[in-house]
């Protein structure tokens, strides 16, 4: 897969990390910066990710700053994005299966680097199910583009 990695000021060390690790895992990850250690804006870090994974330029986005917060906000006002702040592997590798996330946040004062590390790989090696949670997913996206949904649970399958 090809990864786009970004964060701000808090997680210089961490994101070098996070990319040798996804590059060791055989995906090809790009570096958007920060590149400034001092103070950087993560409102501009997570619109940069949100945006090349919605253009299709990447299959999934990375995004980091100090509790994933600000930069998964960012994130996910770019249309088309599923961001998702986690700090365990278990909402992560859900938000794969059941949301289709494809851009993972989470929090370098938040957790430890190999927590990080376990989350990022969990959840690049977990599929989406598809099914019930296509149409989820599609009225997520629906939500975004301002048309209407309705509740369309079958029943017996709550
Ligand atoms: O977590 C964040 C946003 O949600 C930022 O990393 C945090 O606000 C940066 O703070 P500071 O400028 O004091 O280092």
């Amino acid at each position: 897969m090809r990864v786009a990695v970004a964060s701000d000021h808090t997680a210089m060390e961490l994101r070098q990390e996070i990319i040798d690790l996804v590059r060791g895992l055989g995906h090809e990850v790009s570096d958007l910066g920060t590149h400034d250690p001092t103070k950087a804006d993560y409102p501009v870090y997570g619109r940069l990710v949100g945006e090349a994974v919605a253009a299709g330029e990447f299959d999934r986005g990375i995004a980091i700053c100090g509790t994933g917060i600000g930069i998964s906000i960012a994130a996910n006002k770019v249309d088309g994005v599923r961001c998702v702040v986690c700090s365990e592997p278990y909402s992560a590798v859900l938000s794969r299966r059941h949301n289709d996330s494809n851009v993972l946040a989470f929090g370098a004062r938040v957790i430890g680097n190999e927590m990080a590390k376990l989350i990022t790989q969990q959840w690049l090696e977990t599929e989406f199910e598809g099914g019930r949670h296509q149409r989820r997913v599609n009225q997520l996206m629906a939500i975004q583009n301002g048309v209407a949904i309705e509740d369309q649970v079958d029943p017996g399958l709550c």
